[in-house]
């Protein structure tokens, strides 16, 4: 308990560091006006100089930004020396404040200091005597909440106000959801310190049931990770992956709130350029195009396109007919496929090559004079060479008039029509889709790797342009690999320092393989819950996840408390659970709803859970809600949504349970629980999923009879 006299210090205390906090922004942007003022103009280093300044400052500025967030929300007293009669007390907050003689007035959260305000328990106190959380509206006190992490001091004191508000924890999870997600930098508990701080090298793998703060913990990691390494990721960027554009935009004001506005969030599709992929949904197929088989198929379809001529080629040029034969063609081939390296860079030698040996040809058993006059002219015809050719006119020797000569071919239609037969120029979305729109072209480079009806499940009908196809999210993965045969790698292709992957149980081995690729460091986080994995790739084992980022160096740690689900709705999604997971373990929640669980048996189930959705909406209800329906019925809701006049309703979200991983409400209506996936093996996870979105209701409406073992309590 705190006494009003603790009350009052703090007030005193926070308006102090809010008052430094304003005089730090001000000293930073006067400096930086100054340099601005002084160094107009300027020479080039000058200019360089200052814009080095003004950027810094303006990064500065940034971090020291924290909105509408209270500054302090902590503060750790140590237990004195022996000789002293006070310790040190540290007040911990969003950002780093000095005093005027540096002082640390508030200590940045993620600053060594701060570690024993997460984690200080009564069996290892780190010191600590006493933690004290200060609940603020920005720099108002509303409230301190003390723990002493002795025993004796607490009894010793007196003069206390009533007992402490609900705890920093309770109120933050009991908060309705809105439609982003807040960070919980005031309230990390210390499993998750652990995860948060954990080193930068290698991979650490984090496992925990849904709740448990494993989105809030990956995206405090980064602000860690940005904190302490920042030199590093100036570099190279720090990414985080999630899993649909939804949940991207759940988590995108976290960091901003932590003052890290450096950090990448994509989703997959959208690390690789695309802003959306399109939804894919013949099962068999998406799994095939995650099996690491596909990297082989791949490959070889680059080198089915690189071939020799069947029969030699006549080619005009100049006053002559010249002969691409098929030995030369199977030469070059033969040599270029020796090499290592991409493949459309090699068409350049292939180009040299050819052009020599033409030339040649083309020069062969003649006079050079006469010759070269002739091909004076074609030079001029193609390639506005006369000048230089005419230099070497006449009795000049005959090898820089062959090179001109080949030059000249090379610069003729002809002969690149020649050379794309045997070594087209060749691009990742062309290359991919006449893979799978031609069954010859498929088959040829699926011999000794796929089996006939997997060719059968990869095919697709030709007709659409290539340029209007959509490309699903497998795609998207496998353009990417191919793109890593066709080309070298660009200034463009940006690589990362480190990579956080959110709900990663679901990542194929293909998409492991991406990451590995976009990471050429391996140092990771990555997190899920196997348990939830009911993608093409339902993935129950880690090391299947691990084994194509052939991660040697990995590190696991488990989150074990349930923050979001209500202990009945945890209860319901164990019993789910238990039906494909044998000896899955219990969730361990903290907050109880009783009766936030309904099913619902109705023939007109849409009707029926609009109408409920209505009236909450009528009732003015807050929070977030979502329907969560098979794709087969999405636009029959929809519709019934806008008859009701709900579409423009924002706190309510229709959406796949594909779609819904990571996300979270305070209500949620399921449609049909058994069916929010097409095949009967997937549907149990797919349930699970979407049941554990809800904090604390969940309404089940299904047109069957419940199955008796859902029911039974
Ligand atoms: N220490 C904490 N303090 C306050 N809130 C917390 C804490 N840890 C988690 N939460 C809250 O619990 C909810 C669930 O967290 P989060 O979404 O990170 O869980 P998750 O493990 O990623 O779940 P899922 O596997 O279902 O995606 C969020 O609202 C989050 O803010």
């Amino acid at each position: 308990m705190a006494s009003q006299k603790d009350l009052e210090f703090e007030s005193g205390y926070v308006k102090m560091a809010y008052k430094r906090l304003e005089e730090i922004k001000q000293q930073i942007k006067s400096s930086m006006n100054q340099v601005l003022e002084v160094e107009r103009g300027g020479t080039h280093q000058a200019k360089v100089e200052r814009d080095v300044v003004v950027r810094s400052s303006l990064a500065r500025l940034e971090n020291l930004e924290i909105g509408d967030q209270a500054l302090i929300f902590g503060r750790i007293d140590f237990q004195p020396p022996a000789e002293l009669s006070e310790g040190e007390s540290y007040h911990i907050g969003r950002v780093s404040v000095n005093s005027e003689t540096m002082e640390p007035l508030v200590v940045d959260w993620r600053a060594p200091i701060a570690e024993a305000f997460y984690r200080a328990t009564g069996k290892d106190t780190m010191g600590v005597k006493l933690r004290r959380h200060i609940f603020c509206n920005r720099d108002v006190v509303v409230n301190i909440e003390d723990e002493w992490l002795s025993s004796l001091e607490e009894d010793s004191r007196e003069g206390y106000l009533e007992p402490p508000s609900p705890s920093a924890l309770f109120s933050a999870i009991s908060k309705p959801r809105t439609s982003y997600m807040s960070d919980i930098v005031s309230t990390i508990q210390a499993e998750q310190d652990e995860i948060v701080r954990y080193p930068l090298s290698g991979i650490l793998v984090v496992q925990g049931a849904p709740g448990t703060g494993k989105t809030a913990v990956a995206l405090h990691r980064a602000a860690y990770l940005m904190y302490t390494h920042r030199w590093r990721f100036e570099r190279q960027p720090l990414l985080v992956i999630g899993p649909s554009s939804e949940f991207v935009k759940y988590i995108s004001r976290v960091l901003p709130s932590l003052g890290e506005s450096g950090v990448e969030l994509h989703t997959i599709a959208g690390l690789c350029g695309f802003a959306e992929a399109a939804f894919e949904p013949e099962i068999q197929r998406r799994r095939l195009k995650g099996d690491l088989r596909m990297e082989k198929l791949l490959r070889k379809a680059v080198r089915d396109r690189e071939r020799p001529l069947r029969k030699d080629l006549r080619l005009a040029f100049g006053r002559k007919y010249l002969t691409v034969t098929t030995e030369m063609s199977q030469e070059l081939v033969r040599s270029m496929k020796r090499r290592p390296g991409p493949h459309n860079p090699k068409r350049k030698v292939i180009e040299l090559r050819l052009s020599q040996l033409l030339a040649e040809q083309y020069l062969e058993g003649g006079d050079l004079t006469t010759e070269v006059r002739a091909v004076t002219n074609v030079i001029s015809i193609h390639a506005g060479l006369e000048d230089q050719v005419a230099q070497h006119l006449p009795g000049e020797d005959g090898v820089e008039v062959a090179r001109e000569v080949a030059a000249a071919l090379r610069k003729s239609v002809e002969f690149q029509l020649v050379v794309e037969r045997i070594w087209p120029r060749l691009s990742a979305e062309e290359t991919l889709y006449d893979l799978f729109s031609h069954r010859a072209l498929l088959k040829l480079a699926a011999k000794d790797i796929l089996s006939e009806e997997e060719l059968d499940v990869l095919t697709i009908d030709q007709g659409v342009d290539v340029k209007r196809h959509q490309w699903s999210i497998e795609d998207v993965v496998l353009l990417d690999e191919l793109q890593t045969f066709l080309d070298e790698q660009s200034d463009d292709d940006v690589t990362f320092g480190h990579v956080i992957v959110d709900e990663a149980q679901d990542i194929s081995p293909m998409t492991a393989r991406l990451l590995k690729r976009k990471c050429p460091s391996g140092s990771m986080t990555i997190l899920g819950d196997l348990a939830q994995s009911f993608g093409p790739w339902p993935n129950r084992r880690w090391d299947d996840i691990l084994e194509p980022l052939s991660s040697k160096d990995h590190h696991m740690l488990e989150l074990s408390v349930n923050y979001r689900t209500s202990q009945e709705i945890s209860e319901l999604a164990d019993l789910i659970k238990s039906r494909y997971l044998a000896g899955s373990r219990r969730t361990k929640s903290i907050r109880s709803f009783p009766g936030g669980v309904q099913f619902i048996e109705a023939k007109d189930l849409i009707q029926r859970a609009v109408a409920d959705a209505k009236d909450l909406f009528e009732r003015k209800e807050q929070g977030r809600f979502a329907m969560i329906v098979p794709n087969k019925d999405s636009e029959a809701l929809r519709r019934e949504i806008d008859k009701e006049g709900l579409s423009e309703w924002e706190s309510i979200s229709v959406i796949g349970v594909e779609q819904v991983r990571g996300l979270e409400f305070d209500e949620v209506f399921i449609l049909e629980p058994l069916s929010l996936v097409d095949d009967a093996e997937r549907s149990l996870p797919a349930l699970y999923v979407a049941v554990t979105r809800a904090t604390n209701r969940i309404k089940i409406y299904s047109s069957q009879p419940f199955p008796n073992w859902l029911l039974v309590k």
